[in-house]
Order: structure tokens, then sequence, then C-alpha cells
């Protein structure tokens, strides 16, 4: 996949954002940058202006100030062709029946009509809904509807899929499903820029993130780099004894016998280790691990609110 441009320019850069609807600030100088055959992650509370930026980038919106800019330029409909992009909203024809809907769309899109009815066929067997392709799209389950949604979005391959809560509302197997299709067109040299609240995604297709909180990036950077500036590692400890205060450690958590060590900047485990032992600690267990994004999130948005993300994140 090509572009023309000098591959050190991001598909999508974005400097200085400000949003504001009446007297409501909802962003506040944002600027980040997505490069080319990156998936980055767009990550943030509910409200906090992750939809309100996609369409700002997309020309929806018109910015209060700042730059928001996709292959060097302003989004214009010449980039539209090239464009993936499965809104936070859902919508398609109802009454029409699924082959239709996506034959119809692919034509659009630019396809011939067999390119569109071959994509139609082999895109339903993957998921699952090959016996659907005759049915109205108003009697599919809302989960179906998506992932039709979903295969309109991809169906012209993009250069750029802009996702807002692509695998929303799906269960466990299907969300694999469609994280699997989203990996295939990374894999093709694809740039993705994705909303989810869903660590499992973050961790698995993310190359990038960034946390949005009240209009402006809270982090910004690769997975590590993010776990790094949260405070890096920790340690969890099964012991007896009593643990000692260090300033290479905090006791986040401690529990009979067991407790979690936030580890102090570089700090190194073997040292913290060998403290614990010379002070007379039992150490039963010693895991240091990274933090996870789970708790960074939790520590973000604070822990009085819902947590944005899903559970279950390494
Ligand atoms: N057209 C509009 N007019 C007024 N306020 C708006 C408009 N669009 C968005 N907002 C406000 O901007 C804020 C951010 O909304 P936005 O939809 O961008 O959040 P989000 O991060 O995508 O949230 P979610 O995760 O819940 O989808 C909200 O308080 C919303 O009410």
């Amino acid at each position: 996949m090509t572009t023309g441009f000098p591959a050190t320019l991001p598909l999508i850069h974005i400097e200085d954002f400000h949003m504001q609807f009446g007297e409501k600030k909802v962003i506040d100088g944002l600027s980040f940058d997505v490069g080319r055959g990156e998936t980055f992650g767009f990550l943030g509370s509910n409200g906090s202006g992750k939809t309100t930026t996609i369409r700002a980038l997309l020309g929806i919106y018109r910015p209060t100030a700042g730059l928001l800019q996709i292959n060097g330029k302003v989004f214009s409909d010449d980039f539209g062709a090239r464009l993936g992009y499965l809104p936070e909203e859902r919508g398609l024809y109802k009454k029409e029946s699924v082959r239709d809907v996506m034959t119809y769309f692919g034509r659009l899109k630019g396809l011939s009509k067999n390119d569109a009815q071959k994509f139609c066929r082999e895109y339903l067997d993957r998921v699952d809904l090959a016996d659907k392709a005759e049915v109205r799209v108003d009697k599919l389950s809302g989960g179906e509807q998506q992932k039709i949604q979903l295969g309109v979005t991809i169906m012209n391959e993009p250069e750029l899929l802009i996702l807002d809560e692509p695998t929303k509302g799906f269960d466990p197997v299907n969300r694999r499903l469609l994280m699997d299709i989203i990996e295939d067109h990374k894999k093709a040299g694809a740039t993705v820029m994705m909303v989810t609240h869903q660590m499992e995604e973050v961790e698995r297709l993310c190359d990038r993130i960034i946390l949005l909180k009240d209009g402006k990036s809270e982090a910004y950077g690769t997975i590590d780099e993010v776990q790094n500036q949260f405070g890096g590692r920790t340690v969890r400890l099964k012991y007896s004894g009593s643990i000692p205060e260090s300033p290479r450690y905090e006791v986040t958590l401690r529990e009979h016998n067991y407790a979690e060590l936030a580890l102090t900047g570089s700090v190194d485990e073997a040292q913290v280790l060998r403290e614990l032992v010379m002070a007379g600690v039992v150490v039963r267990g010693f895991v240091a691990a990274k933090r996870s994004l789970d708790d960074i999130f939790i520590q973000v948005y604070g822990e009085n609110m819902a947590a944005p993300v899903a559970l279950g994140g390494k």
C-alpha cells in the first residue's frame, strides 16, 4: 500500500486542537500524530471527546481552533475513497437484504458489482452469516448488523480505518473474530485509529495509544511508555514477617501474607528482593510485573467512577 508521501509524514496530524460547544469546552489543546501503518488506540472515559475529535478530523465538525490533517491536508473528499470510517452511531438501509446493501456500498466505494458480491460472500462466510445474505437487515440482531457495518467499512481495503468502538456489544467469541479481521488489515499495511474501552484489544492490536481526559492528553506513547510513565513496575509478594519502609518501593496493597509494592523509578527488582530478605522477611513468592493498563486507567479516571475499560487485561 503506497501513499506517495514520505514515510516520515504522519498520516494523521492533530495540533493544538480546541473544541467548544457554546460555553462547554470539550477539547483543550489536544495534539497527537498517527503514523503510517500504525494501529493507534484512542482511549478515554465516556464523554471525554473521542468522537468529537474524530468528527472534527473528518470535517463533520469545524474545530474551534487548531490543525487537524489527514495525509498532510485538512480532510477532503479526495481522501474519502481511501478511508473506512465506522461511526459510533450505526446505520444501514434496513429494509434491503444484506447482499443488496453490501453490493450497493461496494459500488459506492468503487468496486465492480462482481467484486462487491465476491467480497460479500467471503465476508459473510468469515463472520458466520453466510445463511443471512438474503435476509433483510432489520431482521438481523444488533451484533449481526454491526458485523455487516464493519464489512461495509473495510470492503474497499481502505488505507486508513477509523473505527469508533468496533467491537462494542459483542460477545468474547465474536470480539476475537472482529479483532482478527482488524488485525488482517493492519498486517496488510492499513493505518488504524480505533476508539475502544477494551484493554484486550489495546494490548493485542495497538502500537501506540493516547488517553484523553478533560479534553487533554493524559498519556501518549507505546503501551510500554505509558506503563513506565505511570510508575512502571510492581512486585507481587507472598511473605511472612514485616516489610520495612524503603525509598525503593511503596507498599500499595497489604493483605494477610500478600503485598504489592510499586517500585520507584528504575529500581532493580533483585535489589528489592535482597533488601527484604536481609530485613528478615520470609519471601514465599516474588513476581515483578508491569502495571496493568486497567490499573493505570483506574488511576487516571478515578476509582469512584466506573472503569472506562473492561477488566481482564494483563
Ligand atoms: N454537537 C454537540 N453539541 C453539544 N455538545 C456536544 C456535541 N457533540 C458532543 N458534545 C459533548 O462533547 C462531550 C464529548 O462527547 P464525545 O461524544 O466526543 O465523547 P466520547 O469520548 O466519544 O464519549 P463515549 O466514550 O461515551 O462515546 C460530551 O459532553 C458531549 O455531550
